[in-house]
């Protein structure tokens, strides 16, 4: 095993008002992380949910909380966020190109693992630098939708960015965020992909443990053997 699978619910799915339930229902059901999506309502066009929910949620778990920020001024958010519990904090690429330096190291600082994102309309070549700087991103975010949304479906075209990154970074954490589920985890497993979130394929299942098995055997099965 080169990179360990990470399966993330999106709790976007869930039902926010039974929050701690189904985040723990999701940790028994063998979910690795929480996904967590957090929008500002102008980085995209939605607005979800930010560091008081955070913090309630903490009280009702210990699992890791990957939190996805699609919001304009991260930097605004990492003190909060670190307070409120979050273990991961995934930053876009489109809005920290001057500071991500900065950004990356008060992350660090504030004890969560910084993780960077791009759009589909993003070159990856943009997020090479964060993944070889003195202070690197620890996992790097490749949406397969457009970010504000969920129930959107998968765009394959995005796995060429998957796989320059698995070639030039065999060891690196590699998310993939919008449309998987049982019909399109194959193909992101087989580009590289490692961390897998799914919102609507899991919470809509009539056996969600059985889709969270699937994803991570998937992934199993494209690692090479050493
Ligand atoms: O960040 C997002 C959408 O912006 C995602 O996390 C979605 O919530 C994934 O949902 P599905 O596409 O799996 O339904």
């Amino acid at each position: 095993m080169v990179v360990s699978p990470k399966i993330a619910p999106s709790m976007l799915s869930s039902d926010f008002a039974n929050l701690a339930a189904e985040a723990n229902r999701m940790i028994d059901l063998g979910a690795n992380w929480l996904h967590m999506d957090i929008m500002d309502g102008h980085f995209v066009p939605n607005l979800t949910i930010g560091a008081p929910v955070i913090e309630s949620l903490r009280k009702h778990t210990n699992a890791y909380l990957d939190c996805h920020l699609m919001v304009t001024n991260p930097m605004d958010y990492v003190e909060h966020m670190a307070k409120a519990g979050a273990s991961g904090f995934t930053f876009h690429v489109e809005v920290a190109k001057e500071n991500w330096q900065q950004l990356v190291q008060k992350i660090k600082s504030a004890g969560m693992r910084p993780a960077v994102a791009l759009k589909p309309g993003t070159p990856v070549e943009l997020v090479y630098p964060l993944v070889e700087g003195t202070t690197p991103v620890e996992m790097v975010l490749v949406m397969t939708v457009e970010p504000g949304f969920g129930g959107q479906k998968f765009m394959p075209n995005m796995m060429d960015k998957v796989r320059a990154l698995r070639h030039k970074y065999p060891t690196l954490d590699i998310q993939v965020d919008g449309g998987l589920g049982p019909s399109t985890i194959d193909t992101a497993a087989a580009a590289g992909a490692n961390c897998i979130v799914a919102g609507s394929s899991v919470f809509g299942a009539p056996e969600p443990g059985d889709v969270i098995s699937l994803l991570r055997t998937s992934v199993e099965k494209a690692q090479p053997t050493t």
